[in-house]
């Protein structure tokens, strides 16, 4: 029932503007599924290949679609992802691009859910799931790679970790995103937002610090429940190899320095979650800091696991964060994604699914977050290609899909 008929690409917008690549898969018994790539600014070294859109649709065309067409079903979802494989032939989809292999994973799920009639998370996570939800990480004030003349810092994210349902968190974050705007606007700067929505002042990361945390203790104040803050810091972006050192314009910091910086930011603040705080390679630094702070807050690898189970193996063995960021377009296919989550899971990690700056409207995320029954997703606070996954997810809990 589900064998692939049609494998289908084109290139669509993203939410910068930039084309990405967008896949539709047909089963012979009218099974649909659409769902298209998100792209990075702030990519990690270690991540699976974006090709140019243009590039990465003719390559799968010429090589991973016959694989296919007419061979393959949709509701299996391993062998989807082992024919994209296959048909690439490297370890980080250089060839027909992560962005054509992801598009096509994702869509052959949804084509497969389709064809059983059960929302995708379901069909991805089975029957039991669906009761539990993450608490979405929403992104406020932000600036590194996605915004220019804003905070050194990527990334400062509103935690609801109190928040009594899903629905209640997505709320609070839009409420801390507006008082963000509210205490700017005291302060009479003006700003626009990043590539998340976030807003993106030209102020400095202690002064965004004192206005997050006021807001997030306002909002919560409002609603009743606990909400905390956390970063992205993308530490791969601030750091410089040359001067082995972390770069915040003027001033600089030392590794040792650095995870003295975060340590303490994590007992000022009690953030909840703190995400790349140092280099991509730096699985000392990174065991160091998880080993002063660990006990109280993620610390979280992107850059440095990259979804990807050999690398999350040796920070498993160095004692390196005590979480995982999963993006299924940094390592290619939902089969890749789901394995990094159960090694996560398997030995104590935090999984939390992610969005990247460059969105579409799809919502796989948010399924897949559900699936695995992650404990967070981060995919922003505002904004269409945003509320679309934080949307979802307040329709799957209230069973409207
Ligand atoms: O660093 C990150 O975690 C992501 C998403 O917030 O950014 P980008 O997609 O630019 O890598
Ligand atoms: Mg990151």
């Amino acid at each position: 029932m589900t064998r692939i008929t049609d494998v289908r690409l084109r290139r669509v917008l993203d939410s910068r503007g930039n084309a990405t690549v967008e896949a539709d898969v047909l089963t012979e018994s009218g099974g649909f599924g659409r769902a298209a790539a998100p792209s990075g600014a702030s990519t990690g070294e270690y991540e699976a290949i974006e090709l140019p859109p243009s590039e990465a649709i003719a390559k799968a065309r010429e090589l991973a679609v016959p694989r296919l067409e007419g061979g393959v079903y949709a509701g299996n979802q391993r062998d989807v992802d082992a024919a994209l494989h296959a048909a690439d032939g490297t370890d980080d989809f250089g060839v027909i691009g992560a962005n054509s292999a992801v598009a096509i994973s994702m869509a052959a799920a949804k084509a497969g859910a389709d064809v059983l009639g059960a929302p995708l998370f379901q069909h991805l996570g089975g029957a039991f799931r669906g009761g539990s939800f993450p608490t979405p990480l929403g992104n406020v004030v932000g600036g590194g790679e996605h915004a220019a003349d804003a905070t050194h810092i990527q990334e400062f994210l509103a935690a609801p970790v109190g928040a009594p349902s899903v629905a209640d968190a997505v709320f609070a974050n839009a409420a801390v995103h507006a008082e963000v705007a509210d205490l700017l606007d005291e302060r009479d700067v003006a700003c626009g937002k990043g590539d998340e929505g976030a807003w993106a002042p030209s102020i400095d990361d202690a002064e965004a610090f004192e206005i997050v945390d006021e807001a997030t203790s306002t909002v919560a104040d409002e609603f009743g429940f606990e909400i905390g803050f956390g970063l992205d810091v993308a530490g791969a972006e601030l750091y410089d190899a040359d001067e082995d050192a972390y770069v915040y314009g003027d001033e600089t910091r030392s590794t040792e320095e650095q995870v003295e910086y975060i340590a303490g930011l994590v007992d000022e603040y009690d953030l909840v979650y703190v995400e790349d705080p140092l280099d991509e390679d730096a699985y000392d630094a990174f065991a160091e800091l998880t080993d002063r702070v660990g006990d109280r807050t993620l610390v979280c690898g992107d850059d440095l696991f990259v979804t990807n189970t050999e690398r999350l193996a040796e920070g498993i063995d160095a004692g390196a964060g005590n979480s995982i960021l999963v993006k299924p377009n940094q390592i290619g296919t939902l089969s890749d994604a789901f394995d990094a989550i159960e090694l996560a899971v398997r030995h104590g990690y935090d999984p939390v699914v992610s969005h990247r700056s460059g969105e579409t409207e799809d919502t796989t995320i948010a399924h897949l977050a559900v699936a695995t029954d992650a404990p967070f997703i981060k995919t922003g606070a505002v904004g269409g290609e945003r509320t679309a996954k934080l949307n979802e997810l307040i329709r799957i809990a209230d069973d409207a899909l």
